[in-house]
């Protein structure tokens, strides 16, 4: 185990006190060290601190000018900045300074407080570290050992600003270690007098009583969100702590008794001198009792938000890499004061001539022509280092960086606002004929062009099937020839076949038999789901003589037994249920599988169907193909591929061909389809049903999904809608499958109509000629949200559009719907006709106790599903208007429920970690041990 050290107070005070007593003793500039500038000065040296050396090179004395008091320090010269460059990396060579170099550049930025507007007020990336009252801040212990060792390298360049240096070496040291680059710019004015530091207490500090609520405090005063806070605190792969300093590490560990640089101290991480994703490995296993991990490290494990992050770091470095890189880049201009101003950015930002390290290319004909004219910046794409799965063999290049640009609240601010429930029908012909909705999903190629069977392609034509779409094109053709795939094209692309097809033909040419047993095993999360896929199937196999099953829960057990006894070749199932039948099912033969098809894949190899999953993947057998298609991929599917398919590699013959990634839209701009209009309703909460109800009744003609968090809230809408005379369907994972089932068919088979519906209706349902997809409660992650709105739009020239909405203070999720992306139009719906209603609405739950429970029970189960939210710097509970809330559930005042505000994932995770050792199913081990798990997820 990491140690955890609270000896910090007695230390720190040590450390100051000999700060302090150095601060005090007289000045004694020694420069002697430094070599004559091959600069000329263009200015008067403008550093305000001069340190004295001792003989050993400790630090004697420090003094503090105010020379420079009156006068605005001019920005840095580029060329001054590029020379200055190499020397910090002479220096890091010789003096295996990099830690305290990034620490330098992090606390000169990090005091940046987003409300102050003024400069140099907010603080940020100024310089002031330089002066003697900030660098006594208790946070900024040692790290006057910094500045004495860039000094020289200031003196030498008179050009260059401390802020700019500052900063400069840190992304210097953080690239000559090992790390990513990082898209630096350069041009920061330094403040000029020690009253213009930031007050002390900006900093975090490394055990507060509430570790995450104390991270978010500072880190989002200074606007970072959860991922850059988890991104940045992967700085501690390098370095030490020191208990002469902060008070935090021991005194020295094994990994730092004898250097490099200067012994002593305890590092995060065995080679602290390298940067990498080890921080984040080691504070995951905790294993080594030598390693650090503060209580701000640990809780990077423990927040929910945060986890995710940081697991998806200890497993893949490339996403940690890049997403440390634009956090860094983004710490590195906090607060920054840039000179020259916007005009003339083009020749401050566009260092990477200089630097050779921004992954902007500079128009360097245009740079040198315009000089200080602002220059055009191409992106350039960022080559990543490997793929994310070694063991994938790349149909193209796999995993790349998808995820744009971050979308910002001005973004909002600036767009467009129109009236939704306006829209005419006059302006979506209009943007038809543009051309821009709709566009077609077929490819040229025809599945007569494959060699598939007669009864196949007979099926196919009868289906009216005849040309292939995308991801058919690519995926039929390969699984043909018995590759394994992992697949992922956008929502109603055709997945489904391109799956479907192959499995059926691999039975057919295996002449499969009844008594063969099952070779195909399609698994799918829903019920619903897995009736569709098993309905296509159906109609694949027409033709064909091979039998076909379902089993899904909600339906009596005994009759799918009786199937699987008879001989069931391709089996199409949900998981709990597939779990019960070699339990229960005598003579059910799975020992002859040969093709696993996982859909949904994302979703179910998943935290929600772990369990689940390992048990079924370690009662089959495990020479097998393996198929995985989803719309969203996520870490979690490459990983298990990669372990799956590589234990198969190995078991089976090392020839094995390897499993091929095929990534239609990888760089596709959009994560969604083109035929889908995307707009986004800011409301407050009070407004939020009237503007629902508003809108519903200008789409009335339309056919309209409804999404929302709870299964409470879509009975009590229904419930509602159904009082006020707007009859709607609805839908949810706890309906009896009777329900469900007539729900679904009512709402499929009608021209428009409503479903209302939680999350269970939210992946690979196809359901014909959906106009329009409303999230009234935002998505869990932006991946549901790609799912969701996939309910419309689908197929070929599918045109649809989606409506979300959000809180007030929801607006960064379009910042998170941006990196995966999504870009919506922001529209209002005007409510300003329907307010009267609320009193009315009121009126109706208050007198009929029935409806008005059920409007306690949803008001109750939002709130606490709000509390359990994936991304709790968005949706955080306590920023609710709870007012707000309850009348949008028809209440004048909040009711009174007992609301438990134990977070959803804490207790899954609690239940999780009880029940761990009983699977053993982990992506290390993707077969699982031998075991019983009653659990069931889905029947
Ligand atoms: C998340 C909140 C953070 C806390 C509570 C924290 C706390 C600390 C502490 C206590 C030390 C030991 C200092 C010493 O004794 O010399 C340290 C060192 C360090 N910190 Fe942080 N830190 C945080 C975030 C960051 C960030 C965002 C970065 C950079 C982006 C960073 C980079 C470093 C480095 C590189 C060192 C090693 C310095 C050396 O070896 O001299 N830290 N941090
Ligand atoms: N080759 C094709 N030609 C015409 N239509 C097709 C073709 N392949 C599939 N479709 C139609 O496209 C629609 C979407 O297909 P499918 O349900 O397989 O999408 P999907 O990619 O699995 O979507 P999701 O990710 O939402 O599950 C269906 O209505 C299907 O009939």
């Amino acid at each position: 185990m990491a140690t955890f050290l609270s000896s910090k107070t007695a230390a720190t005070a040590i450390a100051r006190s000999a700060i302090q007593h150095s601060l005090r003793r007289p000045l004694s500039f020694a420069g002697s060290r430094v070599s004559v500038s091959s600069f000329r000065r263009s200015s008067p040296p403008t550093s305000s601190l001069r340190l004295g050396f001792s003989q050993q090179g400790g630090l004697q004395s420090i003094t503090v000018t105010r020379a420079m008091s009156s006068s605005v320090q001019a920005a840095s010269d580029p060329a001054q900045l590029k020379s200055a460059k190499d020397d910090i990396k002479e220096l890091l060579r010789t003096k295996f300074c990099h830690p305290i170099l990034v620490r330098l550049g992090w606390h000169d930025s990090g005091t940046y407080d987003k409300t102050i507007q003024e400069w140099p007020q907010r603080g940020g990336a100024n310089g002031s570290l330089r002066f003697e009252i900030e660098l006594k801040h208790g946070a900024n212990a040692g790290l006057v050992n910094a500045l004495k060792l860039v000094q020289p390298i200031k003196d030498k360049y008179a050009g260059i600003t401390y802020a700019d240096l500052f900063q400069l070496a840190s992304a210097t040291a953080i690239e000559e270690a090992g790390g990513p680059k990082i898209p630096m710019k350069y041009g920061r004015v330094d403040v000029t007098t020690p009253e213009q530091c930031p007050p002390e207490g900006r900093l975090p500090d490394a055990g507060p009583p509430s570790p995450a609520d104390h991270l978010r405090k500072v880190f989002y005063r200074m606007g970072l969100n959860d991922k850059e806070i988890v991104a940045l605190s992967g700085a501690h792969t390098l370095g030490r702590s020191r208990p002469e300093r902060s008070g935090w590490g021991k005194p020295e560990t094994k990994y730092t008794k004898d250097g490099p640089g200067a012994p002593g101290g305890q590092s995060w991480t065995a080679q602290w001198l390298k940067f990498d994703n080890s921080y984040f490995k080691d504070i995951k296993e905790r294993r080594d009792e030598d390693l650090l991990v503060l209580p701000t490290d640990a809780v990077l494990f423990e927040d929910p938000s945060f986890k995710v992050y940081a697991e998806k770091y200890a497993e893949d470095q490339d996403a940690f890499f890049k997403d440390y890189a634009e956090a860094h880049a983004k710490l590195s201009n906090l607060g920054a004061k840039f000179e020259p101003p916007e005009v003339n950015l083009g020749y401050v930002y566009g260092l990477g001539y200089l630097t050779g390290l921004s992954p902007f290319q500079v128009n360097s004909s245009a740079a040198s022509a315009a000089n200080l004219k602002r220059v055009s910046l191409a992106p350039t794409k960022m080559k990543r280092k490997g793929a994310p799965v070694p063991c994938l063999e790349r149909e193209e290049e796999v995993g790349q960086n998808k995820k744009a640009k971050r979308l910002t609240n001005e973004f909002v601010a600036k767009s467009e606002i129109g009236d939704i429930t306006g829209a005419t029908a006059q302006e979506e012909v209009k943007v038809a004929k543009r051309g821009e909705f709709g566009g077609s999903i077929l490819t040229d190629r025809a599945f007569s062009d494959l060699p598939l069977s007669q009864p196949t392609l007979k099926a196919l034509d009868e289906m009216g099937f005849k040309t292939m779409t995308e991801i058919q094109a690519r995926a039929i053709p390969l699984l043909l020839e018995g590759r394994d795939v992992i697949g992922a094209a956008q929502t109603g692309s055709g997945k489904t076949l391109a799956f479907l097809v192959p499995a059926i033909e691999m039975m057919h040419f295996a002449r499969c038999l009844p008594r063969n047993g099952t070779k195909i095993i399609v698994i799918s999360p829903t019920r619903e789901l897995a009736m569709q896929t098993h309905a296509v199937a159906k109609s694949l196999l027409k033709h064909h003589t091979q039998t076909l099953g379902l089993a899904v829960g909600g339906v009596p057990i005994g009759k799918e037994a009786q199937q699987l006894v008879k001989g069931v070749n391709l089996l199409v199932a949900t998981p709990g249920r597939l779990l019960d039948h070699p339990k229960k099912t005598k003579n059910f033969i799975y020992k002859n599988l040969e093709c696993l098809i996982i859909d949904e894949a994302d979703r179910m190899l998943g935290l929600n169907f772990k369990d689940e999953m390992g048990e079924i993947l370690k009662r089959l057998p495990m020479k097998r193909h393996t198929i995985l298609f989803s719309a969203t991929q996520s870490t979690e599917v490459f990983e298990f591929a990669k372990l799956s398919f590589k234990k198969k590699a190995e078991e089976n013959d090392a020839a094995q061909p390897k499993p091929v990634y095929i990534g239609v839209d990888d760089k596709k701009p959009k994560a969604t389809v083109s035929g889908l209009k995307q707009y986004c309703c800011i409301v407050e909460s009070e407004e939020k049903f009237l503007a629902l109800y508003k809108f519903l009744k200008k789409q009335r003609s339309k056919k309209t999904v409804v999404f929302f968090s709870t299964r409470q809230a879509v009975k009590f809408y229904s419930e509602l809608l159904g009082y006020i005379n707007m009859e709607c369907f609805h839908m949810d994972g706890t309906q009896k499958q009777s329900a469900r089932n007539s729900n679904l068919r009512g709402f499929t088979q009608a021209k428009s109509g409503i479903l209302l519906c939680t999350d269970v209706a939210a992946r690979g349902i196809d359901i014909p000629s959906v106009d329009w997809v409303v999230q009234y409660d935002a998505p869990r992650e932006p991946e549901m949200y790609i799912h969701r709105v996939g309910r419309t739009a689908r197929g070929e020239g599918g045109q649809g559009k989606a409506l979300l909405f959000l809180l007030t203070q929801e607006l960064t999720f379009l910042s998170c719907l941006k990196e995966a992306k999504v870009s919506v139009i922001t529209q209002k719906i005007d409510i300003s006709k329907t307010l009267h209603l609320q009193s009315l609405l009121e009126k109706i739950v208050g007198d009929n106790y029935y409806l008005c429970q059920s409007a306690k029970n949803a008001y109750k189960t939002c709130i606490e599903a709000y509390n359990s939210h994936q991304i709790k710097s968005v949706f955080n509970v306590h920023t609710l208007n709870l007012k707000g809330v309850a009348k949008s559930f028809c209440f004048s005042s909040p009711p009174k429920v007992n609301v438990n505000l134990e977070s959803r994932p804490s207790i899954t995770r609690n239940r999780r970690e009880r029940n761990r050792s009983l699977h053993g199913m982990s992506f290390t081990n993707p077969y699982g041990n031998m075991g019983v798990n009653n659990r069931q997820f889905v029947r």
